[in-house]
């Protein structure tokens, strides 16, 4: 079967510093995939390659066999690709509203608009109650939701989000997995989510790549990874 997602061979550069190299995966369609590592490991930096954000030094990305890399940000975002960046990068000085209809205005079908926009407030009622509110007078778990809900708006068919624990206290960040799994289940998204936690992983399911250095070393059940690092803790006191 074809990948939703297909990544082939792929680096990424900063000047002298390679950050991804020769990184291939495939992501298939519905799948939930963790993107785990220590800093630096090149997370984020995969993730805007596939998003268009930073240019790949070679390698191919495609999505639903077309081929994605190349084109920019926005061309990628209205093939149904987006991402939701790590710090939420919302607008804190415009309202909640406003922050939603960034990026709406490369669509012409304005009732297709409307009706996302009814779709990610029936997903996060709290969003609807505070429309009119600065985003900077949210909480950090409803600016996290503000922003999941951004990416909504282009209607997407993959999305990927880059730390939504950061920063956030453990409860909050139920919260925010329980709606993104809500999301993916009701819209048949596939996510590809950036996640420290292997426990936390884990606990909301799916399968989980470890990346060092700028290639995955590990790829499996994000189950299997928890009890490893369990074990780790349990002989090395939490080095793992
Ligand atoms: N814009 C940039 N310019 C130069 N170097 C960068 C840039 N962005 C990332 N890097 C470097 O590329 C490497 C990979 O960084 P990246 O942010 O992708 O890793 P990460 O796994 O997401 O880490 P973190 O968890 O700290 O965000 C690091 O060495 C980082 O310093």
């Amino acid at each position: 079967m074809m990948a939703k997602l297909g990544v082939y061979d792929l680096a990424v550069r900063y000047g002298k510093l390679t950050a991804i190299s020769d990184l291939s995966l495939a992501v298939a369609e519905g799948e939930r995939v963790f993107v785990s590592g220590p800093n630096g490991a090149g997370k984020s930096s995969l993730l805007s390659a596939i998003a268009g954000a930073v240019r790949a030094a070679h390698g191919r990305i495609e999505m639903d066999g077309e081929i994605l890399s190349g084109l920019g940000a926005e061309a990628i975002a209205r093939r149904g690709l987006s991402m939701v960046p790590e710090g939420r990068r919302i607008f804190p000085g415009l309202t909640v509203l406003e922050n939603l209809s960034v990026g709406t205005g490369m669509r012409r079908d304005r009732s297709a608009v409307a009706d996302d926009l009814e779709t990610v407030f029936t997903a996060f009622p709290i969003l609807r109650e505070r429309a009119r509110s600065a985003a900077g007078a949210l909480s950090g778990g409803q600016q996290q939701m503000l922003a999941i809900a951004r990416a909504l708006m282009t209607n997407p068919k993959v999305m990927m989000v880059d730390e939504p624990s950061l920063g956030l206290a453990p409860k909050v960040v139920d919260e925010v997995y329980d709606r993104l799994c809500q999301l993916q289940a009701l819209r048949g998204l596939t996510l590809v989510i950036v996640e420290q936690s292997s426990a936390r992983a884990a606990r909301v399911g799916g399968r989980m790549l470890l990346m060092r250095g700028g290639r995955i070393v590990a790829d499996g059940d994000a189950t299997e990874f928890a009890a490893r690092d369990l074990l780790a803790e349990a002989y090395f006191g939490g080095a793992a």
